[in-house]
């Protein structure tokens, strides 16, 4: 038999529509920089839907604001490989499910992966989720961060000293070689860091 030529073979949605990872300190920007280019491309990109144990608070829907699941059902999709990276925060799990990122995929849309370090390091180990694009958006140092967090006022002393913690943890993983980003936008003036972002993930013609 001739060899099948691999253009004939299905192309995967999620290779295709290769997610995109962004992470970055608490306060680097993501928010901002991703509400914008949502606004500028409306129907292009998803966020997931994640799983969680926690139990739904007043209004939220099962497959809206989450999938609610129970903590069996949670240790089952572990167990399976059925999430790209998973965590537990205040005693609840919680998690993205492969299943949830291929669904945007298949919908025609890029999924945009905003995750914290240990995260990030889980999606890029996974051993079958293929390899999405990584990017990292930096502050220009821990004292701008550290201004910046203060300015946005959602935070109290402590939780602020725990982000900076943090903070210092996740630039030091973002520089060093086993960090998985193919690029690392310093988010000093906003318009400059949002054409970058832009282009990584949109191209230059966009
Ligand atoms: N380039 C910039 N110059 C000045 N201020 C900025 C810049 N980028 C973002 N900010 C401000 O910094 C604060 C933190 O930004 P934002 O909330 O988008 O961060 P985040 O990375 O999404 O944080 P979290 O992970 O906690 O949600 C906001 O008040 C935002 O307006």
């Amino acid at each position: 038999m001739p060899p099948t030529d691999p253009s004939s073979l299905p192309t995967s949605a999620l290779t295709k529509h290769r997610p995109i990872v962004i992470s970055g300190p608490s306060g680097a920007g993501k928010s901002t920089i991703l509400n914008r280019l949502f606004a500028e491309y409306p129907n292009r990109f998803g966020f997931s839907v994640s799983h969680t144990t926690r139990a739904p608070r007043a209004g939220e829907q099962h497959g809206r604001e989450y999938y609610f699941v129970s903590p069996e059902e949670f240790g089952k999709l572990v167990q399976e490989g059925g999430f790209v990276e998973h965590a537990t925060f205040g005693g609840n799990q919680y998690g993205t499910s492969v299943e949830a990122v291929r669904r945007i995929a298949e919908e025609g849309r890029v999924c945009i992966l905003d995750i914290e370090m240990e995260g990030v390091k889980q999606v890029a180990n996974h051993p079958t989720f293929p390899r999405p694009r990584f990017l990292f958006l930096s502050p220009p140092s821990l004292e701008i961060l550290e201004q910046r967090l203060r300015s946005r006022a959602t935070d109290k002393e402590e939780a602020i000293q725990k982000r900076l913690k943090q903070a210092k943890v996740e630039m030091e993983f973002a520089r060093s070689p086993e960090a998985p980003h193919e690029k690392i936008v310093v988010n000093d003036d906003l318009e400059k860091a949002y054409q970058e972002v832009k282009e990584f993930i949109v191209g230059k013609d966009a």
